[in-house]
């Protein structure tokens, strides 16, 4: 029994489970829109079962009872992915606080895993229209961490050392801001609801960093344009930022999320990948980093792809 299955059950009520694999009525065939927190507050839904006729359904517990339901279900789900963010970078300070890794391998670890389990956590969270915004706090909380301590009002030598490249707590008010800044974009305005979100933060986290430690690597034959990139850095962005997509919209589309054309999904990722990884060689500047570069170039070029 998955998480969220067993925190569904623990929640459940005798129509409706709040696990958010399967808030479904027990009639399969109706489409069950979002359950906001006003149709829970009222105790009343109404959708068309398909033949015209709109059809309104009674929870038999009390409106209030489910709404608090979903605010405790996201409340949890909040509680755990925020306490893995402490744990992901707690655990990354002890490897090169011990000299068990490289910092800059550490960084980009911590970039690739960061976003990608924070999105693969998404679907632990409730079906209530609410449940992103809760998911929102987890980067809102790390944003006001790197904010407090990059601008040196608190210190923690762990955050600085396992998620700078100098050590110098001003750098987390560059790469680090900008990251989590995209992490709070998709989740309140993609969510688990459109393939544009997941793209870009596959794009941001998987595909550059990727690129970093593939080119720092083996990045020996530099791009004509660009000296500080290579070609094994952007051939790996480009690999890896298609397969990390396609899996994580797997992921999402076997949980239900959304139904996509595969063959025809291949082909826009590969274009998106593509055009991520150009950007991605492109110079970038103090101002313009390949945390905002590499997502937005993804955001618009999925939206053009899949629309929203
Ligand atoms: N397409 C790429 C991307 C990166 N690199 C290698 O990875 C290093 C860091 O890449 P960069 O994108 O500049 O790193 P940032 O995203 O700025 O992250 P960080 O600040 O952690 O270095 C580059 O200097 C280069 O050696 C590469 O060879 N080819
Ligand atoms: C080093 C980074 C970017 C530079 O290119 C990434 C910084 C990551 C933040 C310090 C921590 C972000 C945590 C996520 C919001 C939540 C992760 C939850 C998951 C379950 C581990």
């Amino acid at each position: 029994m998955t998480l969220a299955s067993a925190v569904g059950a623990a929640l459940s009520v005798k129509h409706f489970s709040l696990s958010p694999l399967r808030l479904r009525p027990h009639k399969p065939h109706l489409f069950s829109p979002p359950t906001s927190t006003a149709a829970l507050l009222t105790g009343r839904r109404s959708w068309n079962d398909g033949d015209g006729v709109v059809k309104s359904l009674r929870f038999r517990r009390s409106a209030a009872a489910l709404a608090g339901s979903a605010v405790v279900h996201d409340a949890g789900a909040t509680a755990v992915v925020m306490a893995g963010a402490y744990g992901l970078v707690l655990t990354f300070d002890v490897l090169t606080q011990r000299n068990l890794m490289e910092q800059s391998l550490s960084r980009k670890l911590v970039h690739i895993l960061s976003g990608l389990l924070f999105m693969a956590c998404w679907p632990i969270f409730s079906t209530s229209t609410e449940a992103r915004y809760f998911a929102s706090l987890v980067p809102l909380a790390n944003c006001l961490r790197l904010v407090t301590h990059g601008l040196s009002l608190a210190t923690d030598e762990g955050l600085i050392k396992s998620v700078t490249r100098e050590g110098k707590p001003e750098e987390l008010l560059r790469g680090p801001l900008y990251y989590v800044l995209v992490l709070i974009v998709c989740v309140l305005v993609f969510w688990r609801e459109s393939p544009i979100g997941v793209i870009s933060l596959a794009m941001m986290c998987g595909g550059d960093g990727i690129a970093d430690i593939m080119g720092r690597r083996f990045g020996s034959i530099k791009i004509p344009y660009n000296e500080k990139k290579s070609w094994a850095g952007s051939i790996s962005m480009f690999i890896f930022g298609f397969l990390i997509s396609m899996g994580m919209l797997y992921y999402f589309s076997a949980l239900g999320y959304f139904r996509l054309d595969w063959p025809r999904t291949m082909e826009r990722v590969a274009l998106i990948s593509f055009v991520a990884t150009f950007v991605e060689s492109l110079s970038t500047t103090r101002t313009v980093d390949d945390n905002i570069s590499v997502p937005l170039a993804s955001m618009v070029m999925a939206f053009l792809c899949f629309g929203y």
